[in-house]
């Protein structure tokens, strides 16, 4: 049995809907039974309350006159018919990859949905990640046992990197007949549920395999923001407040703060745009140069003339091409195969201290404060809160109504089901050409370390999106929107990094 072939229905004036598998796609005659929720007073109330079979979702809310109707996700929510009866339910749910606030909220509302909603007394917690389903014990997780835990950070099951054997994943979950499996993490994890989900339906089990997407980075395509996004931006303010009073109180003070992104730099992006305090933010999909003109070295010194103190905000990824230059370090990984990242906060924060001591021009004084695990490891806020329990019910009503292999998630504020393949084909990154990081650019007014090159080619005629090289184009970029950000008349402009200058310090 080959992998699954994408599930791609058409419809009139270029609709297309991805599709997400379901468990009769591989099970022949499966009983269907009414959804127990018709009967609970607290949603029998609620007029249609079911969601339609043919409600989609758009991926893309901002279209012309004329373009195609485009890519639709299935709509998440409870359905009319369900495929599993409540005693029949053995759920499982395990956590992996790196922390983020929020795990406990979706860990709770797992189990309080399946057991309020549905009637699930059975479910099991995983510990310690991937490697859990085969080397640990489990626990037994019931309302009661998860009451509390949404106040705390971090994950009660425990996590990992690593250890993900698909053949060992699966004779467990064979073997403990659990027919439900919800698999909370970032890119990592959905790949790795991918592949799980290949192998139950290779198996030809009854077992539904959801993704619940989980990345303090943002990293995760297609949805709109990942649980714990929002409290680690509210969570980094507190670092950025203490970096700008620090600089404040000293003559030409910097106050450095490093913020996660390993790839991706959201949260650095809009912890500067909330903050106002920070005249230099740095992220990985934006290289930056530190002397010469134009270079970052040469806007402090400004800075500090003009204001007499700065803030500088650095995503851990950002420069990393910089500190290898100057740092020589090989290419190593962690147990998942992600890159491990030199310290890019200690790093920038010597070369400033050297420059200025090497220069003479201005006696700085300079305070670096890494806050990463702090903000990783506290509990959800408010609305992250309410975020974690609508993904947790979405995530169970889909299982329950027989879909699986899929990821859940939230896409133009409405929770959907959208096929592994489109979540892992590729990475969420700030787009340094979109609208986003232009506002950053202008409220900091930092350098962009670009130059626009515009060729005469490039001016004569209409340009597609297809065009523009990778990584400067988001799917929700129009040509429109790029020219004006960068602030050029030409309809295709290309920015390029300037490469004089450059110093590994
Ligand atoms: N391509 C893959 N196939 C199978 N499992 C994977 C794959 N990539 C990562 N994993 C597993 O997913 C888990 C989490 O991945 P990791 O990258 O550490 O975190 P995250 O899911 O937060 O990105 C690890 O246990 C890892 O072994
Ligand atoms: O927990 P570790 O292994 O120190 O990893 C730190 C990494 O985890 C993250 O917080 C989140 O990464 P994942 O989404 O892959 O879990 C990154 O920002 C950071 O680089
Ligand atoms: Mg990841």
């Amino acid at each position: 049995m080959g992998l699954t072939e994408p599930k791609v229905v058409t419809g009139p004036a270029g609709y297309v809907l991805e599709d997400v598998p379901h468990l009769s796609d591989y099970i022949p005659d499966l009983p269907t039974y009414p959804n127990p929720l018709q009967d609970n007073p607290a949603y029998s109330v609620v007029k249609q309350y079911f969601v339609h079979v043919d409600d989609t979702v758009p991926q893309k809310v901002v279209v012309h006159k004329d373009s195609p109707r485009g890519v639709h996700f299935r709509r998440a929510g409870p359905r009319q018919k369900v495929y599993f009866e409540s005693d029949e339910i053995q759920a499982a749910i395990v956590t992996c990859g790196g922390l983020c606030p929020g795990l406990n909220t979706v860990i709770r509302e797992l189990v309080c949905s399946l057991h309020h909603m549905y009637g699930v007394t059975r479910v099991l917690g995983i510990e310690g990640g991937y490697r859990g389903f085969y080397a640990r014990n489990t626990i037994t997780l019931t309302p009661s046992s998860v009451n509390n835990i949404h106040k705390r950070g971090g994950t009660i099951l425990g996590t990992s990197r690593g250890g993900h054997d698909t053949n060992k994943i699966v004779d467990s979950i064979q073997d403990r007949g659990i027919n439900q499996v919800y698999i909370i993490g970032g890119d990592g994890t959905q790949r790795g549920a991918s592949v799980i989900f290949e192998e139950v339906r290779r198996r030809g089990l009854k077992c539904a395999v959801v993704g619940i997407p989980k990345t303090i980075d943002n990293d995760i395509p297609i949805i709109d923001k990942s649980f714990g996004f929002d409290t680690a931006v509210e969570e980094a303010q507190r670092a950025i407040n203490a970096a700008h009073v620090e600089a404040e109180s000293f003559e030409n003070g910097i106050g450095v703060v490093k913020l996660m992104g390993r790839y991706s730099g959201f949260i650095a992006m809009y912890a500067t745009l909330a903050s106002r305090d920070v005249d230099c933010c740095l992220i990985p999909e934006s290289p930056f140069y530190l002397e010469g003109p134009g270079g970052l070295y040469e806007y402090i010194d400004r800075r500090l003339k003009e204001n007499g103190h700065m803030v500088i905000v650095i995503a851990e990824g950002a420069g990393q091409e910089l500190l290898t230059e100057s740092l020589q370090s090989g290419k190593k990984q962690d147990a998942s195969g992600n890159k491990l990242l030199q310290d890019v906060g200690l790093w920038i924060s010597q070369s400033i201290k050297d420059h200025f001591a090497r220069e003479k021009t201005l006696p700085i004084t300079l305070k670096y404060i890494d806050p990463t695990y702090m903000i990783r490891a506290v509990p959800s806020n408010a609305s992250d809160n309410v975020y974690c329990t609508l993904l947790a019910q979405s995530a169970v009503h889909g299982a329950m109504a027989g879909y699986t292999g899929y990821t859940s998630g939230l896409v133009n504020g409405r929770q959907t089901y959208i096929p592994f393949y489109r979540i892992t084909e590729r990475q969420n990154n700030v787009v340094i050409t979109d609208r986003m990081w232009a506002r950053l650019l202008s409220s900091t007014n930092q350098p962009s370390f670009m130059e626009v090159k515009v060729s005469d080619e490039d001016t004569k005629g209409e340009n597609s999106l297809d065009e523009l090289p990778d990584g400067h184009c988001s799917e929700d970029t129009s040509v429109d929107e790029i020219t004006h950000n960068l602030g050029c008349l030409a309809p295709l402009a290309v920015p390029v990094l300037r490469t004089g200058g450059i110093s590994g310090v």
